[in-house]
């Protein structure tokens, strides 16, 4: 939009009383500037100002292109100017021609642009109930003999809010490129927002609008990704059961998601360096860039390094942790699974600080300032957040909490308070701040948890067991959020995750960690490399298999190795177990199976199957 353009036109184009009063009428514009218009003693050039600052921000300018050109169709000209290259030109000339009583080249025009198919499924559906409403105001207007003021409104009122939403997102199209460009992973969730939209979940699409806009917006903007966001979820809980939505009430679902999609341009589009939004959080240069160094590293830079790790809990006792070595990169999350006693809590309490290793190597390349032979471990655990697998309560109301807790991490004033808003909304807990402990479900105390870890602003999550006794919708629930959450956060951050619900993890985790029974590792690698290790070999064992001859395979080979189906069991082993091995171990217990092949190379492998 042509903002300078657009100031001479006010100025010199318009009356100072009709200024006023097309800005009084400007449905979009907030209190302050109706009420400013409304003052007849006002300064004509400061409302100018005023009203232009209103204007820019957001999409409203587009908006009131429509709006001023319903009221002087004389100025369609000079207007589409303003505007530039958008959807919202033709939109206003819809208006215009519809002020001007050309309702027959109105209808034209607007069915031109419902053609034109604007990018988004709710500009689409409102321009569909432009339509209509030209459609049935032409009908009443004929019966009538007399067009209805009423009915023109309407439909520009309802052109208003298109052109707002096409023009946010074609006027921007350049900056959104650009933001893009160089920062992927705004456009990705800008991409990831569309097409929650296109599916219509207005909720979905707002929590990672609350993401993008705790990664790349300040905290207005946030704040009002939080109002979105509430009012997607009274919509949910309003309508998740499928009722049919009333006319007003699909215009209101239609504005919510409008705006989402605008907000979510603003933001991307403010991601672009240079912009002055804060696009990232590395440090800037002179130019308020960032930092390209320090951004790398901040990316790139593994967050943990341990290799060869070792423990005993006392001298002469069980290994309970041998030869384990893991890396943890940003945004990734670590998957550490195994069966009980394997020591996934004893590595997430070696990560988090609380014991000592007996022998190996440990660093914390992006954590550890000093970098110095001996970790600096208050340095350190500062910036980790662990979540045990016993949960911790607190006697307050949730809110209060979160809110001391955030103190207690060196969070204060607004900082506080909105980052305990942000993640209140963000994990589902907002309309139970004031609730207690004992109140919540075992579900939402997870969720708490995380909401405690997250507002302490830490680079490392450890989270022991979290699935534990949630059910399976939970349990994605979750799992869903935090991948969502470690990929997008402005925090940079990775999570180290450990459970016996492997294939939940897998689904989400980068990597994996598989610890043996007897604290070794059956596995380390990217989770995509995993089914590759697991479709090593594939061997058929007769009948049942005794629980110690279970105990000893999935010792030797991991958990998930065995699988039973209708009278034989599958073994799966990595490519670099012999056959004489498995045999060994099947026999060890003094009982050969009955048969055992390997069934690798044959399409009997495929009875392996998805099915636990
Ligand atoms: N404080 C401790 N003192 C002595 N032994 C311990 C201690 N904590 C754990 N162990 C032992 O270390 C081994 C690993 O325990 P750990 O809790 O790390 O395993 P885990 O994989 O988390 O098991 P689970 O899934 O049952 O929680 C177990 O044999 C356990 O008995």
């Amino acid at each position: 939009m042509n903002v300078e353009l657009l100031r001479v036109l006010l100025r010199d184009a318009l009356a100072p009383e009709e200024l006023r009063r097309v800005l009084a009428e400007f449905p979009a514009a907030d209190g302050v500037l109706r009420a400013r218009a409304r003052d007849p003693a006002g300064d004509g050039e400061a409302l100018i100002d005023d009203a232009l600052a209103v204007l820019e921000r957001g999409s409203l300018g587009p908006a009131f292109l429509v709006h001023l050109a319903a009221a002087r169709p004389d100025l369609a000209e000079p207007l589409r100017e303003v505007a530039g290259p958008s959807g919202a030109p033709e939109a206003f000339a819809v208006a215009s021609l519809l002020s001007a009583g050309q309702d027959a080249a109105a209808e034209r025009k607007l069915t031109e642009l419902e053609r034109a198919r604007p990018s988004t499924a709710g500009d689409r559906h409102e321009l569909n109930l432009a339509v209509a409403d030209l459609h049935r105001w032409q009908r009443e207007a004929g019966e009538r003999a007399e067009p209805s003021e009423a009915g023109r409104d309407a439909i520009t009122r309802r052109l208003t809010s298109v052109a707002a939403s096409m023009s946010a997102r074609s006027l921007d199209a350049a900056e959104i490129g650009e933001a893009a460009a160089v920062h992927p992973e705004a456009g990705r969730l800008r991409e990831e927002i569309e097409a929650h939209v296109r599916r219509a979940d207005g909720k979905r699409a707002a929590l990672r609008l609350l993401d993008l806009a705790e990664r790349f917006a300040g905290p207005a903007v946030r704040r009002r990704a939080i109002e979105l966001s509430v009012r997607a979820g009274i919509w949910r809980s309003r309508h998740v059961l499928g009722g049919r939505l009333e006319v007003g009430e699909q215009r209101e679902w239609t504005d919510l998601l409008q705006a989402i999609l605008a907000l979510t341009d603003d933001i991307v589009a403010g991601a672009a360096p240079g912009s002055g939004g804060l696009w990232l959080t590395a440090p800037l240069d002179g130019a308020g860039r960032p930092v390209p160094e320090a951004e790398a590293a901040r990316e790139y830079e593994p967050l943990v390094r341990a290799a060869s790790l070792s423990l005993r809990y006392r001298r002469g006792g069980p290994q309970v942790l041998r030869d384990v070595s893991l890396t943890v990169f940003p945004r990734t999350i670590v998957g550490v699974v195994g069966g009980n006693g394997a020591g996934k809590t004893s590595l997430l309490r070696v990560l988090a600080g609380e014991r000592r290793v007996d022998d190996g190597m440990l660093a914390y390349p992006q954590l550890d300032p000093a970098q110095g032979r001996e970790i600096d471990w208050p340095a350190v655990r500062s910036q980790v957040a662990h979540v045990p697998q016993r949960l911790p309560q607190w006697r307050e109301q949730l809110a209060d909490h979160l809110h001391a807790w955030a103190g207690a991490c060196g969070i204060e004033g607004d900082e506080n308070r909105d980052a305990v808003d942000f993640w209140l909304e963000r994990l589902g807990l907002a309309n139970r701040r004031t609730a207690r402990w004992g109140e919540l479900s075992r579900s939402l105390q997870a969720r708490v948890a995380l909401a405690r870890a997250l507002v302490g602003r830490p680079r490392l999550l450890l989270i022991d067991e979290p699935l534990v006794a949630l059910d399976p919708r939970a349990q994605q629930w979750l799992l869903q959020d935090l991948r969502d959450i470690v990929s997008s956060s402005s925090l940079c951050l990775a999570a180290v995750v450990s459970s016996q619900h492997i294939p939940e993890l897998e689904a989400i985790a980068d990597d994996v960690v598989g610890l043996r029974d007897d604290g070794g590792v059956w596995f380390h690698g990217a989770v995509l490399d995993l089914e590759q290790a697991r479709r090593g070999a594939l061997f058929e064992i007769g009948g049942r298999l005794d629980d110690a001859t279970c105990d000893r395979l999935t010792a030797a080979f991991g958990p998930g190795c065995l699988r039973q189906r209708e009278s034989v069991t599958l073994l799966r082993v990595g490519r670099d177990v012999s056959r004489g091995a498995v045999l060994e171990l099947l026999s060890a217990g003094g009982q050969p199976p009955s048969y055992f092949r390997d069934i690798s190379a044959s399409h009997l492998r495929m009875f392996w199957g998805d099915r636990p």
